[in-house]
């Protein structure tokens, strides 16, 4: 039996999931690596790191499937979206990586849109956020001039990790939408966007689909893995344009909630005609001709992370979220907002910081773990309302996948807030999956990323929500939107301190 491997390049870790013709999991395996936050609101990573993670993997899958080495037909990628790493003229890393998650940023968004907003949005389809790509080269141009002096190629995480394995540089249109170079509907670099901020095209990789082949592994690492026969690369895609294949979200009917380290909540568009005046993302999909919208809360699991590492160090996520169910919607009057690290959608906002309201003496750690979860889900939920009311979308079923979707109760707490059915993947790792199938498709195994979803997307558990669950997050919820007004000023006046 041939097999394919999607390897998902996350900001926490790299995963590879190895699936076989019929999308089956044959194994998986993880490691995890550091973010570098050199001050506040900074946010890195080592390059080197991601190869060392996937050096790992391969050989960890090696040591567990005995004919792993003999079977692999192909590898594809999912990748952490915008994160900039750039490259001397000897394609050696000249910086750590700028990752998605810094909001550094802030003064040459506001340049951007001050020079070129309306523009930029007809063009891209985006406005511009600290998070993207963009923004950081023009942060090097002008922070490291000596660095920006010295770079030749600009690549995301993914096709950093696609040049070490086959020696050639490329970029998916998915991944290419979020870095606001990209002319959406035209499918090219845009000449005026990169003439207006003084980027060589030639520092940019080939564009091409996700599906397309980019090279073959390199003899070297072939020899290094042992693999027998011929590895075919393929470019891959945005991490959440992967989930979203991986999650079938192949049309407008469905809807997906991710939570990993960020959190979003996506819906699949036709065309770019939808005009969300940059309050929600339009990217380029995986799919040929496909889009999506999205929206985007940048602490999702990383609030849950921080919280569990601060108040539960030695907990495990089972442990602390044990008996999450025993405590009421609301938890008893506790509301969180996950603003941990500043914010994206609705509220572009690099200043914003999280706030707990309402804490009283009978409060337990549980009670606030619970408002995490919730406080985490209300965040997705204004991405979901910004949908409904601009494009009139309805959602009654919608994908969960990302750490977020491993816990029961915080599976029915979305059911509860998005007041829809959630369902969650068999296969547990939606962007991985979404790679694979990438995998699948450029070999010829399908004919098309749907017809591949058809026969590897498996669906477990419906969570249905409950009546008098969704009434009462109603009124929490409109509570919840009143926060940040509320704390705005406060936060931007301590962010100066
Ligand atoms: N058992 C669990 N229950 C609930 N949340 C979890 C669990 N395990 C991990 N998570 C959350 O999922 C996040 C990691 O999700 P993942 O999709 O792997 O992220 P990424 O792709 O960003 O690396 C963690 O930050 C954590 O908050
Ligand atoms: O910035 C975005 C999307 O615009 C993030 O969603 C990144 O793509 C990182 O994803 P995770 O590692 O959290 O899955």
């Amino acid at each position: 039996m041939a097999y394919v491997l999607g390897i998902d390049l996350g900001t926490s870790s790299l995963k590879g999931l190895l699936l076989d013709e019929q999308g089956k999991t044959v194994s998986s395996a993880q490691k995890e690596y550091p973010l570098i936050h050199p001050k506040s609101g900074y946010s890195e990573q080592d390059p080197g790191q991601w190869i060392l993670a996937c050096e790992y993997v391969l050989d960890k899958l090696k040591a567990e499937v005995a004919d792993f080495a003999t079977q692999l037909e192909g590898i594809s990628f999912s990748g952490q979206m915008h994160s900039l790493v750039v490259l001397d003229e000897e394609n050696n890393v000249l910086r750590n990586a700028i990752l998605w998650n810094d909001v550094r940023t802030t003064k040459q968004c506001k340049a951007i849109m001050d020079a070129f907003g309306e523009e930029l949005l007809a063009i891209t389809k985006n406005i511009a956020l600290e998070g993207f790509t963009l923004p950081k080269i023009l942060w090097i141009q002008e922070n490291e001039p000596e660095i920006w002096d010295k770079v030749r190629h600009m690549l995301l995480p993914k096709d950093y990790l696609g040049y070490w394995m086959t020696g050639t540089m490329h970029m998916d249109y998915s991944d290419a939408a979020g870095t606001l170079l990209l002319d959406a509907e035209k499918k090219e670099w845009s000449k005026a966007v990169l003439e207006e901020f003084r980027i060589p095209a030639a520092y940019l990789p080939e564009l091409i689909g996700s599906s397309g082949m980019t090279g073959k592994l390199r003899p070297e690492l072939a020899n290094r893995f042992g693999f027998e026969k011929e590895v075919k690369i393929f470019a891959g895609g945005a991490d959440n344009a992967c989930a979203a294949i991986g999650a079938g979200i192949v049309n407008a009917e469905t809807g997906m909630a991710s939570i990993g380290t960020s959190g979003v909540f996506l819906a699949f568009e036709d065309s770019a005609e939808q005009d969300y005046q940059g309050k929600l993302h339009l990217f380029n999909h995986t799919i040929e001709g496909g889009y999506y919208s999205m929206g985007v809360t940048l602490a999702a699991g990383h609030s849950l992370n921080w919280f569990k590492e601060t108040f539960a160090p030695d907990s495990t996520f089972e442990e602390l979220l044990e008996g999450m169910d025993a405590i009421k919607p609301g938890a008893d009057g506790l509301l969180f907002t996950p603003y941990i690290v500043g914010e994206r959608t609705p509220h572009v906002d690099s200043k914003i910081r999280g706030s707990f309201i309402g804490m009283d003496t009978n409060h337990t750690i549980k009670h606030f773990a619970r408002a995490v979860l919730e406080g985490i889900t209300f965040s997705l939920k204004d991405s979901q309302v910004l949908m409904e009311k601009v494009a009139g979308k309805s959602f009654k079923r919608i994908v969960s996948v990302g750490g977020g979707a491993k816990n029961p109760d915080w599976l029915q707490i979305q059911a509860d807030v998005f007041d829809a059915e959630i369902t969650c993947l068999e296969a547990e790792q939606g962007p991985g999956l979404g790679a694979a199938m990438l995998a699948a498709v450029g070999l010829g195994w399908f004919p098309t990323v749907t017809a591949c979803a058809d026969v590897f997307v498996a669906y477990k558990d419906v969570v249905r929500p409950i009546p008098k669950n969704v009434a009462a997050y109603k009124k929490i919820y409109a509570l919840y939107t009143q926060v940040y007004g509320a704390t705005k000023e406060l936060c931007h006046e301590l962010a100066k301190e």
